[in-house]
């Protein structure tokens, strides 16, 4: 998927965020988002994919060749940020369930699969609630890297791993990349060294305007 931000600028009350943000996300490219703390690299993944509206500017979609209208990107967009929640209540393989209804996995890839590539067999039946911090991260990632989702955004995706769940990451990341259009916010650079491009938030403008 490709994506055309244009003159894209984000304000909450008095204060910008990014300002007059022009840039072509190409459809099989891997971007990483930098920025420090703060400068708006959520609220940027949030406002490319739909999910808020620009104060001013606009964003558009296009798939070979073809515009997709925004209300059709959530079926074709694959999120995984440390504030999006699971459903605690639910088992693993329960939240699996519910979630591939809505998100179905890339095809060949079954719920037990997926199980077995996050190692966590043995927690099929356990409570999301019961999760460490890192396995709940762990089925983010997963759940995102492997939807049949050609937009993949994940922010802060080593959020709670551990050194073993970081080469998880890069691992799984690398394998469910390819022909993806993919946006990486991050300020570790393990997180985002498979991107090519990369875009600094503090480039667009806010900072003078603070
Ligand atoms: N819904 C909101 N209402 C008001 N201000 C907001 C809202 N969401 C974010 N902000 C503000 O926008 C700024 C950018 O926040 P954002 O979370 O996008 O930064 P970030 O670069 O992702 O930060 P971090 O690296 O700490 O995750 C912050 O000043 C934040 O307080």
């Amino acid at each position: 998927m490709q994506i055309t931000a244009t003159g894209l600028s984000k304000r909450f009350a008095r204060e910008w965020i990014f300002r007059d943000l022009t840039h072509t996300f190409e459809p099989a490219t891997a971007t990483a988002i930098l920025g420090p703390n703060g400068a708006g690299k959520s609220t940027l993944l949030n406002t490319l994919s739909g999910q808020i509206l620009p104060t001013q500017g606009a964003v558009q979609y296009a798939e070979a060749g073809r515009a997709v209208a925004v209300e059709d990107v959530p079926q074709r967009l694959a999120y995984a940020a440390p504030y999006l929640e699971l459903i605690e209540e639910l088992t693993l393989t329960e939240l699996i369930r519910f979630h591939t209804r809505f998100k179905p996995l890339r095809p060949g890839v079954s719920a037990g699969q997926l199980i077995t590539l996050m190692y966590l067999e043995k927690s099929r039946h356990k409570l999301i609630r019961d999760f460490s911090s890192g396995m709940k991260q762990r089925l983010k990632l997963a759940l995102a890297l492997y939807a049949d989702a050609p937009l993949l955004l994940l922010d802060e995706p080593t959020t709670n791993l551990d050194r073993t769940g970081v080469a998880w990451y890069q691992e799984h990341a690398a394998a469910t990349l390819a022909g993806r259009t993919v946006l990486v916010s991050s300020n570790v650079p393990e997180e985002y060294d498979f991107c090519t491009e990369q875009l600094l938030i503090t480039d667009f403008g806010a900072q003078a305007a603070r």
